[in-house]
């Protein structure tokens, strides 16, 4: 099942700038689908109109099987996203934040103590958020994202800023999303993360989408060892010097 269906999505900023030119691809139930691409090349903004937070200027966008922006109330209630710039109640402790977003998608106590069990929080739960080290804010945030059981899970840049440890803690956390059936759309700038989560990569250059494959496909391509050296094969290629 499809649970992303993008199909020549254009985006124009303030009626000059093409930030999306035509873009089509989609993303499979249970996958960890990852978009790849320089700065600026459009992958936030993909991001954002599929979840909803900016609207499409042309092309057809269905998420979950409703329309974007018609069906965007039916979209926001089943699909999380963890921003990078997760804020929490600084003076809240790891669990009151956590229960905040519980509520707010009505879902019950026993959530709050499931979901710290499932990003390993437990042993901070009475911490205060502005207590809390880069690799746990990132994972209440991710807690924090999953109330409300969402189908769908947007991250943009999760582990940036982390220590190594904390970065791989993250990466068996977004494994254990996808075990639970979870659709995961990440977008990345560290390839050794996309090549070691992603099912598939989109690669976006310029406002296109130039390669759709799983990893190990592109790193054919390019007779490369690593996702990160087929990229930047791939960039050569295209012309980009960044
Ligand atoms: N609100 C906006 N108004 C005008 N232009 C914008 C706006 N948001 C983004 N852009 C432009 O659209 C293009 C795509 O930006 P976008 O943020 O989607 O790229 P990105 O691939 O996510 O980059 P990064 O890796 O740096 O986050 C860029 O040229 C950017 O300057």
């Amino acid at each position: 099942m499809k649970i992303i269906n993008v199909e020549n999505l254009w985006k124009v900023y303030n009626k000059r700038k093409e930030a999306l030119k035509g873009i089509t691809f989609h993303v499979d139930h249970g996958e960890v689908f990852s978009l790849l691409g320089p700065n600026g090349a459009g992958k936030t903004t993909t991001v954002k109109i599929l979840s909803c937070m900016i609207k499409p200027s042309q092309g057809k966008v269905e998420v979950l099987g409703f329309n974007v922006p018609q069906e965007c109330n039916k979209i926001r209630e089943k699909i999380g996203v963890v921003p990078q710039e997760f804020q929490g109640f600084s003076d809240l402790t790891a669990e009151e934040n956590l229960r905040y977003f519980v509520k707010l998608y009505n879902g019950d106590e026993s959530q709050v103590e499931e979901l710290m069990k499932t990003v390993d929080l437990l042993e901070y739960r009475k911490t205060r958020y502005r207590n809390l080290s880069g690799g746990y804010k990132r994972r209440l945030a991710i807690a924090c994202s999953l109330a409300g059981d969402p189908k769908l899970l947007f991250m943009d840049e999760p582990t940036v800023g982390l220590d190594p440890r904390s970065r791989r803690d993250l990466w068996d956390l977004i494994t254990e999303v996808k075990r639970r059936g979870v659709t995961v759309l990440l977008t990345t700038h560290y390839l050794d993360e996309a090549q070691r989560l992603s099912d598939r990569v989109g690669v976006i250059f310029d406002g296109k989408l130039v390669r759709l494959s799983s990893p190990r496909e592109l790193m054919e391509e390019f007779r490369k060892q690593t996702l990160e050296e087929a990229y930047l094969a791939l960039m050569e290629l295209l012309g980009d010097t960044s």
